[in-house]
């Protein structure tokens, strides 16, 4: 991919769906009970891995991929079907570690594998608290994938701190508990998307029955298009539909303490999930520390704050976000490799970024580690730089954004 400097982004823009909430939407509504309908889904790559692998176990899913929308039979939580073959995750962390927590709990063995990248990323951080709820599963050497799940006794609630902030352990858990005799209480020192919680109370108690989701706007795919407003002279944007929900925005906070313009208008809730037009325009930022507590609330944004930090002015630092490592990538190494070949000046922490930001970069050949959130990362950097940048492997942002180029060719000038 190559892409030069440009004048500015301006323009309307509309994000696909939510990834996190796509993949609950389709997970929740296999095992309830009736049709669930879900719009603005998003249909990515790893969503899709997600819908392939509850046809594997015999749910009926009606793609419309035209209209972004997905219909699904669901027919209760002991509905499933043996896979009759491994169910492939893909790339997908949120897939596997959720799925688990799901598979736990039925009465048949199944298999979870991945991808290269998926298959060296933790699972030892669900297998520990599922083999506490008399989960029968297994790792390779306990904690890589493939995942074995063989049919256990009653599972038991539990009460559970979590050792790392992730909303993927706790999701884990809970969608674990749906097949747990007692209760089961997770409790969370740093806060982590909230996602499951919000839509297992808007399915309803004990038995859940079909519902219609519309899935707002992916704040994680926004904050591209944040940043690289924010970032480029004469930028002005407003971004239609997306997720704010507080556990999620904490890219708003930042650029907003960076110093950048950005407004969000038009509140509603939708399912019990905040939504909003996010309004930004170009403003000199400059570099902060970020918050310990906020981490977990934009983890997936940090390579993209890191671009932001490495246009502002002054120092910007990251810690407590080792979780950074253990992504499709290591997502530190990969952006203080990647900013630095630009000419940035970038330091990696055991777990964080220390950046001084630059009024100017320069253009170079760059890789993304077929990492999504580093190719998009990196793009927007390349869009402010003069001159003519290449980026390898871009597809991977089919992962999350398949239409990320496409928007953002539609709104430069
Ligand atoms: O629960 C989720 O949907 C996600 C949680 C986060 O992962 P961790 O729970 O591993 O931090 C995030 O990085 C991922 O993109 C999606
Ligand atoms: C880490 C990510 O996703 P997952 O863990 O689902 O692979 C991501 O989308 O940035």
């Amino acid at each position: 991919m190559k892409i030069e400097g440009i004048k500015a982004l301006r323009g309307e823009i509309k994000i696909p769906g939510d990834k996190s909430i796509s993949h609950r939407a389709v997970m929740l509504g296999s095992i309830s009970k009736g049709e669930t309908t879900i719009e603005n889904v998003l249909l990515s790559e790893d969503t899709l891995r997600t819908i392939e692998c509850f046809r594997e176990m015999g749910i009926k899913i009606d793609i419309d991929g035209k209209e972004n929308r997905v219909r699904i039979q669901g027919k209760g939580i002991y509905s499933l079907e043996k896979p009759s073959k491994p169910l492939d995750c893909g790339n997908s962390g949120t897939t596997m570690r959720l799925l688990a927590g799901i598979l736990g709990g039925q009465k048949f063995s199944s298999t979870l594998i991945g991808d290269d990248s998926l298959s060296k990323r933790p699972m030892d951080r669900i297998i520990i608290p599922l083999t506490k709820m008399g989960v029968n599963i297994k790792g390779e050497e306990n904690k890589y994938p493939p995942l074995r799940i063989y049919p256990s006794d009653e599972l038991q609630g539990i009460e559970y701190e979590l050792p790392i902030a992730s909303a993927q352990v706790k999701s884990s858990i809970l969608l674990a508990s749906i097949y747990s005799k007692g209760r089961t209480k997770v409790i969370e020192k740093k806060t982590t998307r909230d996602h499951t919680e919000r839509m297992l109370e808007y399915f309803g108690q004990g038995e859940f029955k079909g519902k219609e989701i519309y899935v707002p706007g992916d704040i994680s795919s926004a904050s591209f298009f944040i940043v690289g407003a924010s970032i480029i002279k004469d930028s002005s944007i407003v971004i239609k539909d997306v997720g704010i929900n507080p556990t999620r925005s904490g890219i708003i906070d930042v650029i907003k303490a960076m110093g950048g313009n950005i407004r969000i208008e038009n509140i509603r809730t939708i399912n019990n999930e905040p939504i909003g037009d996010i309004f930004v325009s170009y403003s000199p930022l400059k570099g902060i520390e970020l918050d310990e507590n906020i981490i977990g609330r934009l983890i997936d944004e940090i390579p993209v704050i890191a671009v932001a930090a490495a246009f502002a002015e002054g120092t910007t630092i990251i810690r407590n976000a080792e979780e950074l490592k253990y992504k499709e990538t290591d997502r530190i190494k990969a952006m203080v490799n990647e900013l630095r070949k630009m000419g940035a000046d970038i330091e990696a922490l055991s777990d964080g970024l220390i950046i001084n930001g630059k009024k100017s970069l320069n253009p170079t050949n760059m890789n993304t580690y077929n990492d999504h959130r580093i190719a998009m990362a990196l793009s927007i950097a390349a869009l402010n730089i003069m001159g003519e940048s290449k980026i390898t492997d871009t597809q991977c942002v089919n992962i999350s954004y398949p239409n990320f180029y496409e928007t953002m060719w539609e709104i430069l000038e």
